[in-house]
């Protein structure tokens, strides 16, 4: 671990994203990760045993950075994609990431964005959830519905450009992640997520889940007005509380002690207000790693719904895609078993000039299509931006 006064001091601008050589970047308001090069993948598999993979992983080669980064998708099933990295440093404390003198890909001129699905069909696979949980009162509770915006740029997308443009909003993780390259073309997942899926550090264990969603204003008087209108919003607590339920359930018979605070709390990104509770427990067996945890956690309620396995056939029925590695997990481990993982939203899969953005809201009665398209708009917005472009200007706001 290093203290240096500037990233820059230990890790000069070029050597972040060296052409042609996967990296990857986790930074958050404590510390940021830096890791380089791939020394290993790991075998890919499911999440069920994606924990025993990692300790074997780690007695087999002992040598090199103590610590797997990297990926796991939304489907349980789908493969994780984690890495050995040759080089990694964290460092302590906030810090500026290296602002890259190459510019992100040229605007304007041969900029083509489309909505996939349109956002119509979208709208209507929020109403048949909607009838859905109205037909199942009793065995489905909530859905998480997302739709994805494809853009494509007039020459290969910088991630460098990408995650400073995207590290502006100190309030989010920002993160770029190696996923397993396509056809020889090298992918990331780039976001900047604002949610803590869980950490582990020795016996303790946090979470930050966040649920219940209202847009930003650049008006003070209207921003204050919309985070009042969430905290009294009896829907979005109700859509709040059930991720709360679901990991206090998980963590609970895990944990010595477990402490979810009364009463919800707000945590405001640059463009959304969002309902969010700190989850902070002590766990009863040292042997149970993070990776352990996120395969219990993972899908919460936030980007699932619940019961998790109705939800999640819905999902399939509804939405008409693959998710990928959105609103899966993002982060990393070392072999104590500690490790960090992000919710993977606010995010994009980038391949080349390709980039596919997602977004998703909660559904629970009450919720209403015209009301669910605005929010994902609104949480395209931070990515967009990244992009040089706005909700606005592609017709989404
Ligand atoms: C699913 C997403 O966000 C999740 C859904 C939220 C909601 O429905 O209010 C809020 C925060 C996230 O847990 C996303 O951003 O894609």
């Amino acid at each position: 671990m290093v203290h240096p006064s500037t990233l820059n001091d230990v890790l000069p601008e070029d050597r972040v994203f060296p052409a042609n050589r996967p990296s990857y970047v986790l930074r958050s308001g404590d510390e940021t990760l830096l890791a380089y090069g791939v020394a290993r993948e790991l075998p890919g598999g499911a999440i069920a045993d994606l924990a025993d993979r990692v300790r074997r992983h780690f007695e087999e080669h002992p040598t090199g950075p103590d610590i797997l980064v990297g990926a796991i998708p939304y489907a349980r099933e789908a493969p994780a994609y984690l890495l050995r990295p040759e080089k990694a440093l964290r460092v302590m404390g906030r810090h500026e990431l290296a602002t890259p003198a190459g510019r992100l890909a040229p605007q304007g001129f041969g900029t083509q964005v489309t909505a996939e699905p349109p956002t119509d069909v979208f709208s209507a696979a929020v109403a048949r959830g909607l009838a859905r949980l109205r037909e199942e009162p009793d065995s489905l509770r909530k859905i998480v519905l997302s739709r994805s915006l494809r853009i494509t740029v007039g020459s290969d997308i910088s991630i460098p450009a990408l995650i400073a443009r995207l590290a502006v909003d100190d309030a989010v993780v920002t993160f770029a992640t190696p996923l397993s390259p396509r056809e020889a073309n090298l992918r990331f997942l780039v976001g900047a997520t604002p949610e803590l899926l869980v950490e582990r550090r020795g016996s303790r264990v946090f979470s930050h889940p966040l649920a219940g969603s209202a847009r930003r204003s650049p008006d003070a008087a209207r921003d204050r007005e919309a985070a009042e209108a969430l905290l009294s919003s009896e829907k979005d607590r109700r859509e709040h509380a059930l991720v709360v339920e679901q990991i206090m359930d998980v963590l609970s018979p895990l944990c010595t002690e477990l402490q979810a605070p009364d009463g919800v709390t707000l945590k405001a990104t640059r463009s959304m207000w969002h309902l969010g509770t700190r989850i902070k427990g002590t766990l009863k067996d040292i042997g149970t790693s993070s990776v352990d945890l996120v395969a219990l956690l993972h899908p919460t309620p936030a980007v699932c719904g619940m019961p998790r396995i109705e939800a999640d056939a819905v999902i399939r029925d509804l939405e008409g895609y693959d998710r990928g590695f959105y609103a899966g997990a993002v982060g990393w481990c070392d072999s104590s078993g500690d490790g960090r993982w992000y919710v993977s939203i606010r995010c994009a899969e980038i391949e080349g000039r390709h980039a596919r953005l997602y977004a998703g809201a909660g559904i629970v009665p009450g919720s209403t299509p015209e009301g669910e398209l605005a929010e994902t708009a609104h949480k395209f917005s931070a990515m967009l931006e990244a992009f040089g472009l706005s909700a606005a200007q592609i017709g989404e706001a």
